[in-house]
């Protein structure tokens, strides 16, 4: 099968080289140092599941590679919409624009640049990261990646690619009953995890061990899966209890993307993040002043490092 990966990153890289292991046509898109790096020594995944090596055709235009089957889509949520613009050229009747990225509002603003019908949602679970130009490090998490249909339908599409996913070494593929309920299951962690590494600047340990701090991480989670329901998304009742027991077992010295953004002067992506509960909460009775606090701590930070 034919792929493009939109954004060979840390999640990017790590599936577009482990599709090419599993004998599929893989095309990368990035950009800058990172892109004349892959063109000239391919992509290396360094990674706790396994190395890998690939030669793979990279580009910074989509017109160069013209239609495929699946577009992973991974670039960081700011971007998302700037991407999409770009997508026209990989498309033909059924391709299918996988978007592997944190948050839930990034299936919608796909759609709103290339139609409902070529969306596929999807979540991913895994700590990787580009570790230099050419370079991605997968350091842990499970590399397990959810995925469906956004009305749940088992289309062939979304049957082949589960296929073409659970071929891959390293990868633990999962298609999702209702992806909705995956998006929102993820960022009720992710909103905890990153929103208060960030805001602390510390690791998940120092979080746990100051009662205040664990507290309001915990509230976090709970804020996001009210809103989740809320909005008519069916999250289990345990949905809570579990990221909490989740969080208390991760390495107490555990961060996020979010955090690492920020230390490294990168653009955040708060407004998918705490900033979006915030905005899914408007309109509804859930009050989510965890959520403002955390957005209103890290807005002054998004927005210095806006460019970056
Ligand atoms: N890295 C991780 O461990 C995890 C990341 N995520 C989510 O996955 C998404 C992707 O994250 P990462 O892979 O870490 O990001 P990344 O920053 O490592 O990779 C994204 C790449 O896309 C490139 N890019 C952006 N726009 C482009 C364009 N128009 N043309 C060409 N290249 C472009 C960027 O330069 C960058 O190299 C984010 O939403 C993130 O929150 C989710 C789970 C884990
Ligand atoms: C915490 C982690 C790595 C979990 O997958 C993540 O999604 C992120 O930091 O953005």
């Amino acid at each position: 099968m034919r792929f493009a990966v939109f954004g060979a990153g840390g999640v990017g890289g790590y599936l577009g080289a482990r599709l090419a292991d599993a004998g599929h046509d893989v095309h990368l898109i990035a950009r800058g140092d990172h892109l004349d790096a892959l063109r000239t020594d391919g992509l290396t995944v360094e990674s706790v599941a396994g190395d890998t090596a690939v030669e793979l055709p990279a580009t910074d235009d989509p017109a160069d590679i013209g239609p495929v089957d699946y577009v992973l889509f991974c670039v960081k949520a700011h971007d998302t919409r700037e991407a999409a613009a770009d997508l026209g050229p990989l498309l033909g009747d059924d391709t299918a624009v996988v978007s592997f990225q944190n948050g839930v509002d990034n299936e919608r603003w796909l759609a709103e640049e290339v139609g409902e019908s070529h969306v596929v949602g999807g979540v991913a679970y895994i700590f990787s990261t580009i570790a230099e130009p050419g370079v991605v490090e997968h350091t842990g998490g499970p590399a397990r990646f959810v995925y469906g249909e956004l009305d749940g339908e088992r289309t062939d599409r979304i049957a082949a690619l589960d296929d073409a996913l659970r071929s891959c070494a390293g990868v633990e593929a999962v298609l999702a009953d209702d992806i909705d309920v995956e998006l929102w299951r993820k960022f009720a962690f992710i909103c905890a995890h990153s929103g208060m590494t960030a805001a602390t600047r510390l690791p998940v340990g120092d979080v746990r061990d100051a009662e205040d701090s664990w507290r309001m991480y915990r509230r976090v989670v709970e804020e996001v899966c009210a809103v989740a329901r809320a909005n008519d998304v069916a999250l289990p009742d345990d949905t809570a209890a579990e990221w909490v027991e989740f969080a208390q077992e991760l390495d107490a010295d555990s961060y996020s993307s979010l955090h690492y953004d920020l230390t490294h002067e990168k653009a955040m992506e708060l407004d998918a993040l705490n900033a979006a509960v915030v905005r899914h909460a408007d309109g509804t009775d859930v009050a989510v002043p965890m959520n403002e606090a955390v957005t209103a701590v890290l807005r002054p930070w998004a927005e210095r490092f806006a460019d970056g």
